[in-house]
């Protein structure tokens, strides 16, 4: 596996006598977007503020390309780009404008290298208008080109789909996965909502209470979103609840008169054709979706995370 791009170790963060980041320890790899999930008030802000040298470190350290944001910070945050607070637009200038004005504050970047950051982010043609016209969705993605400028090797998006619409989250969504993929550039978005960033992660690193308390691949979980969960009502339900544990070869749950099994769809007929050949009366099946969000909240133990 690749150098990771972001290493963080033992991170910990206390302010008075609250500890309130516990010791995270994890690797973001270079061309990986990784999801930082988690309800209001986990942590998600504070991790990301010590990530980028905005907020003093109490234990730990954050490693960017072999450097220490603690010792090496000129070194280690010359590899990062982030937008943690609203980007930063002049709008009566233009996109281009702006992130001409921006190019100024950094040496070295050429025409060559903003036109580059307009096309990464899908802003040609929309670049000479004035920046207090855009959408919501645009303004994001001119943050992000105004981070890439400098070509960071870690981008970091604190809640970039936060207030966007459906349209403007795909297409954020698109661009995110064209940088990782095409400028092999390690990404972190955080979000408090798994709908949001699923589908543009490789991995979701989910956070409560300061704590990492599973960090999931995204492609293995969504293979598992392909399982249904199936309840259905049958009589004798604990007769049945036997019988479907060896065939199953994996628990079996009980609600009142049902059974609640977690199959592949294509399994449903074979599971309902065994209960009726053995007799058993099968009055009521019911398939329900278990999404990745059911797992998410499960995790997190709560009904709702808003
Ligand atoms: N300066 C501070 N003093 C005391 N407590 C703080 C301070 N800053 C943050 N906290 C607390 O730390 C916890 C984590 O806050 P943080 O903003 O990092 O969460 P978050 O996951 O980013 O949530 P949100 O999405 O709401 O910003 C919260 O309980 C918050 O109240």
């Amino acid at each position: 596996m690749s150098k990771p791009a972001m290493q963080l170790i033992g991170l910990k963060k206390t302010i008075g006598k609250k500890e309130i980041i516990k010791g995270l320890d994890f690797n973001i790899h270079p061309g990986e977007v990784f999801g930082f999930l988690g309800p209001n008030g986990a942590g998600k802000t504070t991790t990301i503020r010590m990530m980028v040298g905005l907020m003093k470190i109490t234990e730990g350290d954050v490693i960017i390309q072999g450097k220490s944001i603690k010792t090496e910070y000129k070194e280690a945050i010359k590899q990062v780009g982030a937008i943690v607070e609203n980007p930063e637009m002049y709008p009566f200038m233009s996109g281009k404008k702006n992130l001409q004005h921006f190019a100024r504050m950094i040496p070295g970047i050429t025409n060559e290298r903003i036109e580059e950051v307009i096309k990464l982010v899908g802003l040609e043609k929309a670049i000479n208008e004035k920046a207090g016209r855009y959408s919501l969705g645009m303004r994001q993605r001119l943050g992000i080109a105004q981070a890439l400028l400098h070509r960071p090797s870690i981008l970091i998006l604190d809640e970039p789909t936060n207030g966007l619409d459906p349209s403007g989250i795909r297409e954020i969504r698109h661009y995110i996965r064209n940088l990782a993929e095409q400028e092999n550039v390690a990404v972190i978005v955080s979000s408090h909502l798994l709908s949001e960033i699923e589908l543009m992660c490789d991995r979701i690193g989910i956070i409560k209470n300061g704590e990492i308390i599973a960090i999931n691949s995204v492609h293995d979980t969504t293979q598992q979103t392909d399982l249904k969960e199936v309840h259905i009502e049958v009589d004798p339900v604990q007769e049945a609840k036997q019988h479907l544990e060896s065939i199953l070869e994996k628990e079996v749950k009980v609600d009142q008169s049902k059974v609640i099994i977690s199959v592949l769809r294509e399994e449903i007929p074979q599971v309902i054709k065994s209960l009726v050949g053995q007799n058993y009366q099968v009055y009521g099946v019911q398939v329900h979706r278990s999404t990745l969000e059911d797992k998410f909240l499960e995790l997190i133990g709560e009904n709702t995370i808003e």
